[in-house]
């Protein structure tokens, strides 16, 4: 489900990104002229008409920040789309782990420091640098994506990973019950993101089975009960070989007390869910409790989403 939007009638503008790091930390230079002023960032520019893209990448470092590249790895490509421009300014990633020389900063790029990985100044740096470094650190190819309205504004963004092979999915299934205005919620949930855990369904088993399995295993229910199945979520985290296809059903039970008596719950109400860190982002609690059937897609490292997709039709 996840599409990659196409440029036909677009001119491209070839430029170069790389990443150097070193023992936990990355070099960073600030912009001080032309794009992305103000800004930190790696180092690179626009490769010159007589030069390949990796020679164009080598000789922004030197002259950026005066080391020279012994290698260097090309980790992704992203497409960086401006509305209204007829531009695609089409970013090649590097990254570089062994490198020579002085750090010499440059009129375009002082200070230049190294950072520690988990000390990087997020809120100074464009917004797409956390969705596509941990694909760096990681060393997953991939293709990207994103749309910007101005430098600080990001409307839409898509990354793909490049290397994989189709990966298999692993259907789960997860129940929500809904009484009026409020979730309810096991024992058990994961109080960091208030959601019920998943259940994996048994070979030969069909989702639907798996969710009246996973309602029964929690609550006192009525064999005729119905789930609706309103969601399939697809979650590839970047570093594992399988999706994970989450088929989430509710159950409505606001007119209907008996499936809930005597139970080991917590009900939520919705307003509180919507102000705290929900299971994924913001949409997602929101668009299931609509109640229309739909997709969606989430490209994960650990606990963080660096891809989000949803698909109403
Ligand atoms: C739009 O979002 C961007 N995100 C990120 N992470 N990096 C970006 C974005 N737009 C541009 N960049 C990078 C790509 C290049 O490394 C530099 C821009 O290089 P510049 O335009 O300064 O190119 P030079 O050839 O160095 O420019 P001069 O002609 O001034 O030498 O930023």
């Amino acid at each position: 489900m996840l599409s990659y939007p196409s440029f036909v009638g677009y001119s491209r503008k070839l430029m170069t990104l790389t990443m150097i790091l070193k023992n936990g930390k990355m070099l960073l230079g600030m912009k001080n002229r032309g794009m992305g002023k103000g800004k930190w960032n790696g180092f690179g520019g626009k490769v010159e008409p007589n030069e390949t893209i990796d020679d164009g990448a080598k000789r922004e470092v030197k002259e950026e920040c005066g080391l020279d590249v012994i290698s260097m790895e090309k980790i992704g490509i992203i497409e960086f789309e401006y509305v209204g421009s007829k531009e695609i300014l089409e970013g090649h990633i590097y990254s570089c782990y062994l490198f020579s020389g002085d750090i010499i900063e440059s009129d375009e790029m002082a200070p230049i420091k190294w950072f520690k990985i988990e000390d990087s100044p997020c809120n100074q740096m464009w917004i797409d640098h956390k969705f596509w470094f941990p694909m760096i650190l990681k060393n997953i190819p991939f293709k990207a994506h994103f749309k910007y309205l101005n430098d600080d504004t990001m409307l839409d963004s898509t990354i793909i990973l490049t290397n994989s092979k189709e990966k298999l999915k692993e259907p789960w299934v997860n129940v929500i019950i809904k009484k009026d205005n409020q979730i309810i919620l096991l024992k058990n949930f994961e109080e960091s993101n208030y959601f019920n855990k998943h259940e994996k369904v048994k070979s030969g088993e069909s989702v639907e089975d798996a969710a009246i399995r996973y309602l029964k295993s929690h609550y006192k229910i009525h064999d005729a009960v119905k789930v609706q199945k309103i969601a399939v979520v697809d979650i590839e985290f970047i570093d594992k070989q399988f999706i994970q296809e989450i088929n989430v059903f509710v159950l409505d039970v606001s007119k209907i007390n008996k499936y809930l008596q005597n139970e080991d719950f917590r009900l939520l109400d919705i307003n509180i869910i919507q102000a705290n860190k929900l299971w994924l982002d913001n949409k997602f609690f929101s668009t299931l409790l609509m109640m229309k059937p739909f997709k969606a897609y989430f490209l994960m490292d650990e606990d963080n989403i660096l891809c989000s997709k949803y698909d109403n039709n």
